[in-house]
């Protein structure tokens, strides 16, 4: 079923106090929504953030995980670690875990079968860099990443996935797509989609927008009929202007 979703990734921000006081904050504010609301902290935090947000609307969400059950993986993460905390979906394949810690579309590919294997949900994100974009390839290259890393899934897996399309060129930088943009690779997932596993699948996935989304640009971005929510980077680091992109829905 198709949600909408405003998802903040605070990536290798906040320790233990700054979480505390932004969760505070953003109970203040966010009560009620129509989208579904997700914060990312880093994994330290999970297990407080977790506890902090019982019984809110603010679901607790990891930035990424290992593919192995468990074993020898200094530093890393499982899923079956994720879930014994309540923590149900994880963030794979961010540009920033593609191009700083190598990971390939082979080694997400097995990433999302351990998380659906763990019934976990995927945000699964990909996006071209600005020379794809300037030489006019960002449609092979999108296409290419979610091939590689989803297409040996059953269509059912689906279920458990969420897209997230994040032009490299915009995450951080200030320069966003502009919604007619997004609104244009949106609508090429979901032909995507749709050429394998039929309209029903690519009608009911969420497909997220995220790249310098802010509160002046979300009403805009989320306006756009095939883009279903943001992943907000720095924007969510703010109480109110995480609260404001929630509200422009
Ligand atoms: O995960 C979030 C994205 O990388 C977007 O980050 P940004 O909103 O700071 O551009």
């Amino acid at each position: 079923m198709r949600k909408q979703i405003v998802a903040g990734n605070w990536k290798m921000n906040n320790g233990l106090i700054q979480t505390e006081s932004l969760i505070t904050e953003l109970k203040q504010q966010v009560k009620t929504s129509e989208a579904e609301v997700m914060i990312a902290p880093t994994f330290t935090n999970l297990w407080h953030a977790f506890q902090s947000t019982k019984n809110t609307h603010i679901e607790v969400i990891a930035q990424n995980m290992h593919f192995a059950e468990k074993g020898a993986y200094t530093g890393e993460i499982s899923a079956g670690m994720l879930t014994s905390l309540g923590i149900n979906t994880v963030i794979l394949g961010h540009s920033e875990r593609r191009a700083y810690f190598n990971e390939t579309d082979e080694a997400l590919a097995k990433k999302v079968d351990t998380a659906i294997a763990h019934d976990m949900r995927v945000i699964f994100c990909f996006g071209e860099e600005l020379a794809d974009r300037k030489a006019g390839n960002e449609d092979t290259v999108v296409e290419n990443q979610i091939k590689n890393a989803l297409f040996h899934l059953k269509g059912d897996a689906f279920n458990n996935i969420v897209l997230a399309y994040e032009p490299v060129w915009a995450i951080g930088t200030g320069e966003t797509a502009t919604p007619e943009q997004a609104q244009e690779m949106h609508a090429f997932i979901r032909k995507t989609l749709a050429e394998k596993y039929g309209n029903n699948v690519a009608n009911n996935v969420s497909i997220l927008y995220g790249g310098s989304v802010k509160p002046d640009n979300a009403k805009e971005i989320f306006s756009k009929p095939d883009v279903d929510g943001g992943l907000i980077g720095g924007a969510s680091l703010k109480a109110e202007d995480f609260y404001a992109i929630v509200n422009a829905f």
